[in-house]
């Protein structure tokens, strides 16, 4: 689904001497298909931005479009169950929100709402279990009895279990040690390809933006402060300085390499032998 922010701004209880400006005429445009990496400081208005998604929040002022569906203040959103179908949320640390007595019974748990059949659901329960890495045999199981990293991938199967259009990832391997962290984007990643899906993953990490995504918003007090593709935001350092970002490693790498030894690599999500042979190639180490 393509999706439209159209100079959106938020102001959580306004006219209160709480009032708080989070978004401030925010614009940009998702393409279907597309991976978009949301980055920014804490308090950038990352979470904000995303609850706009699924119609969890509703523009202040300003206008969001998923797909066909549109969110404006003042104005009810036709069919936003079907809006919440479409949109799946893989909120940070969605362990926290599983609660049935058994695994199958919390997967089941939002194509239920929603309205799918038993047997809808029997269908897609060997295919979501497959994408995240869970044996069967776990089904009958308390989600309560699984280690960590185990809870988190049940509460994802959850979400993909509605087969959603669009995935919405708000920081999904906060907490996981290295090898889990990879393990999940991965697992993201592939589904974002195999399903044609429109993943939108916020992160503090520039490494995966960079890994991942093919187009990167970074946020600064509800503002936009960039917008582009991965390898033309990632090489401005200082304008990432400007709001306590750096380099990703990699195309820190790339810099250093050209500055010190004069071998210029464009990025291009090399693989470390393709690395290998560029720089040997260029610095005319044979073979
Ligand atoms: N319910 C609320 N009422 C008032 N202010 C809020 C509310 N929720 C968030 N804010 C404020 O809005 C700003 C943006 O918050 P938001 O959670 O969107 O940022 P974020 O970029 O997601 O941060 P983090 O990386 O810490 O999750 C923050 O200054 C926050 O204090």
């Amino acid at each position: 689904m393509d999706i439209s922010f159209k100079a959106v701004s938020h102001t959580y209880q306004p006219n209160s001497p709480f009032e708080y400006r989070a978004l401030k005429d925010l614009s940009f445009n998702i393409q279907s298909g597309q991976f978009v990496a949301i980055v920014g400081h804490t308090g950038s208005g990352k979470s904000t931005l995303i609850q706009h998604l699924n119609g969890l929040l509703k523009p202040t002022s300003g206008e969001v479009m998923i797909g066909g569906y549109r969110l404006k203040a003042g104005e009810k959103t036709a069919n936003i169950k079907g809006l919440r179908e479409k949109v799946g949320v893989v909120f940070q640390y969605p362990e926290h929100q599983l609660f049935e007595e058994t695994i199958e019974k919390d997967i089941a748990f939002g194509p239920k709402n929603f309205g799918a059949t038993e047997e809808e659901i029997q269908t897609r329960l060997p295919k979501v279990l497959e994408a995240v890495n869970l044996d069967a045999k776990l089904l009958d199981r308390s989600p309560f009895d699984l280690s960590g990293g185990q809870m988190r991938r049940v509460a994802i199967a959850g979400v993909l279990a509605m087969e959603p259009e669009v995935l919405v990832l708000d920081e999904p391997t906060a907490g996981l040690d290295p090898k889990g962290q990879q393990e999940v984007m991965d697992m993201f990643y592939r589904l974002h390809h195999e399903k044609g899906l429109t993943t939108i993953l916020v992160t503090h990490s520039m490494e995966d933006a960079l890994k991942y995504a093919d187009h990167v918003i970074i946020l600064e007090q509800g503002k936009k402060h960039l917008e582009g593709q991965p390898e033309e935001i990632f090489v401005q350092k200082e304008r990432l300085k400007q709001v306590q970002l750096d380099v990703p490693e990699e195309i820190q790498f790339l810099m250093d390499l050209k500055t010190r030894l004069g071998i210029s690599i464009t990025y291009d999500k090399h693989s470390v032998d393709d690395l290998v042979r560029e720089i040997k190639a260029q610095i005319g180490g044979g073979r």
